[in-house]
């Protein structure tokens, strides 16, 4: 594991749909231990973009790399959190709260190590830490589908915390969401943030995480047209 290398380094990235370029010419290194936030108009492409670091949406051009590889050659996927925009929980199956935050484990979990060897406590505990962080440790026996959609929000947020990452990759995780889940998620950054962790956020207004970014990134039409260190900002405006 080489420290030095870029969490995500993209350069060049060109995303064509429908013969329509939804990105062009996207540059864009992210650093160890930043809080970046990714702005921009409904459309701008802030999702794709994401994705497209993720490997989830391919590069029609330009080259984009996890850690130093491709995203098709990358295999330490247990450094990344992800929590996309809005997920069916439990595609209609009553999984619990609790069910849900778990499976964010999954990618600590060796498939050549006999689940004999498996650490449950430390599965444990790291599910009980996440779903204290963001306030839900009194939901957790119930079926996630029921949530609100904040509280829901707030189950992937968990998700991703279980999975203990280095970075994490955060759709509009405020979109929507009721107060409490906002400050719950405002909480949970500082907390990450603090712990030097990577940080790649979608949204439209920084509202209360505002003091928690160190740098932002704008979209438009596909292309970035700015990108600046929190403090150029002009906090007090
Ligand atoms: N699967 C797709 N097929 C065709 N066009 C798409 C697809 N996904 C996204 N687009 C288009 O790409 C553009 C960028 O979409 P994207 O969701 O990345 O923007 P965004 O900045 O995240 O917007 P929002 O803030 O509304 O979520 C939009 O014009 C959208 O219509």
């Amino acid at each position: 594991m080489n420290d030095d290398l870029a969490p995500f380094a993209m350069t060049g990235g060109l995303i064509r749909r429908d013969g329509r370029e939804i990105l062009a010419g996207v540059d864009l290194h992210v650093r160890t231990g930043e809080v970046l936030a990714i702005l921009g108009p409904n459309g701008a492409g802030k999702s794709t973009l994401v994705k497209a670091l993720l490997g989830l949406v391919p590069l029609a051009a330009g080259r984009t790399e996890i850690y130093g590889e491709t995203p098709a050659r990358f295999r330490d996927w247990k450094r990344i959190g992800y929590v996309p925009q809005r997920l069916p929980i439990g595609g209609g199956v009553p999984v619990t709260v609790r069910e849900v935050v778990a499976s964010g484990r999954i990618t600590r979990t060796s498939r050549w190590l006999p689940a004999l060897f498996h650490d449950r406590t430390a599965d444990r505990a790291a599910v009980d830490n996440a779903l204290a962080t963001v306030g839900l440790t009194d939901r957790a026996r119930e079926s996630a589908h029921l949530l609100s959609g904040g509280q829901q929000q707030r189950v992937l947020i968990a998700r991703a915390l279980a999975g203990e990452p280095d970075v994490f990759v955060m759709d509009e995780p405020t979109a929507g969401v009721d107060a409490r889940s906002q400050a719950a998620l405002a909480s949970a950054l500082h907390d990450l943030a603090g712990d030097g962790k990577t940080v790649v956020l979608v949204t439209h207004e920084l509202g209360p995480m505002e003091p928690l970014i160190t740098r932002t990134v704008q979209l438009e039409g596909g292309r970035v047209v700015g990108d600046a260190a929190a403090r150029e900002l002009g906090r007090s405006a």
